[in-house]
């Protein structure tokens, strides 16, 4: 059990934010049941951690938890690792080899990236999922299997049915609860606490340690709107801890990249793009912020805003902000 224990240690959980404090009560929902769970949100937000700790949450916490990457492999090599083989089932099969999903039986397997599945793999995971058994590449002996299923993705779900990315009826069955992992700057209340973790786990990493952190470079921090989310934040507290001088964290360590995800106050300072991706960006935060002020009741929220409730659903569909509606 040391693995949960060392979960919270490595992780910080408790969150002054709303947002995030909404979406942490869904999983500890979601983790007492068997459902799969759909996780969606920008790259770096932390999907990969929620998954572990939905996994550490739940009933199954005792049993493996077993994370794959579909991004990482060939469609081939995708379903081998899935599934499992039998020897001679392809070149280089040269051994019978157990899959993840097997490694899984009884408790939770992570698949990440999942907009990157080919449709054929989709096929076979829709029909595992239904028939809870597999069988390995090149055998036809069926073995009976038990997992709770948690995908991530941060690619929109919709657009990728649309576009026949992902089937509509592998979606339908993987996403019996969406949940969204919020950005870094929709949970700014938790910024200090995230910041002096990241800085704290910086300097053990690099043996160095920080006395100070100039008014610059605070500004910076504070300032900056953190594209790459968490991960970007702990890539910056990592580059300024290195390029500390004794013990201070001066300006030498802001990265010259920042004008592109800067928070921009005067319209001067704006990244050009075209209207209407401004005006879709615009509307998505403010839609965020009104569900969110509404406690996410879809009426309460289309009346404020004087459009109809279906009006309001397809905006949350078009966002992909469903998440927030389970
Ligand atoms: N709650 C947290 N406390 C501390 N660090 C965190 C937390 N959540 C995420 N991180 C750190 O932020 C980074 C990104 O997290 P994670 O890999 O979970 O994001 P992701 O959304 O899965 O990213 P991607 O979409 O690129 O796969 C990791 O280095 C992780 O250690």
């Amino acid at each position: 059990m040391g693995y949960k224990e060392d979960f919270f240690k490595k992780y910080i959980i408790n969150s002054k934010s709303k947002t995030y404090q909404k979406m942490l009560k869904l999983c500890n929902q979601a983790a007492r049941s068997n459902v799969n769970i759909m996780l969606v949100g920008e790259s770096g937000s932390g999907k990969d951690v929620t998954a572990r700790y939905i996994h550490y949450m739940g009933r199954r916490n005792e049993m493996p938890l077993v994370t794959i990457n579909c991004s990482s492999y060939t469609e081939t090599l995708l379903e081998s690792e899935l599934f499992g083989h039998v020897k001679g089932a392809f070149t280089g099969a040269t051994n019978t080899k157990m899959g993840k999903i097997e490694n899984a039986n009884h408790g939770t397997l992570f698949l990440d990236e999942i907009g990157d599945l080919s449709l054929q793999t989709q096929i076979k995971l829709l029909r595992t999922l239904e028939t809870k058994r597999i069988a390995r590449v090149g055998s036809n002996e069926e073995k009976e299997i038990d997992f709770r299923l948690i995908t991530a993705t941060n690619i929109n779900i919709d657009d990728a049915v649309i576009d026949h990315r992902l089937r509509e009826d592998f979606v339908y069955r993987i996403s019996t609860i969406v949940i969204r992992v919020p950005s870094l700057r929709e949970r700014m209340d938790d910024f200090e606490d995230l910041l002096n973790f990241m800085l704290k786990k910086s300097q053990e990493e690099n043996d160095i340690i920080i006395s100070e952190i100039s008014p610059e470079a605070m500004k910076f921090l504070y300032e900056y709107d953190y594209p790459g989310n968490l991960r970007e934040l702990k890539n910056i507290t990592d580059r300024m801890v290195v390029l500390s001088e004794d013990g201070v964290i001066t300006e030498q360590g802001i990265p010259i990249v920042h004008s592109i995800g800067r928070k921009n106050k005067s319209n001067c300072e704006k990244k050009i793009m075209p209207l209407r991706d401004f005006r879709d960006e615009k509307e998505k935060e403010y839609l965020i912020y009104v569900l969110d002020h509404f406690d996410n009741n879809v009426p309460d929220a289309s009346r404020a805003l004087e459009i109809s409730e279906r009006q309001l659903f397809n905006k949350v569909k078009k966002y992909d902000l469903r998440g927030n509606h389970h």
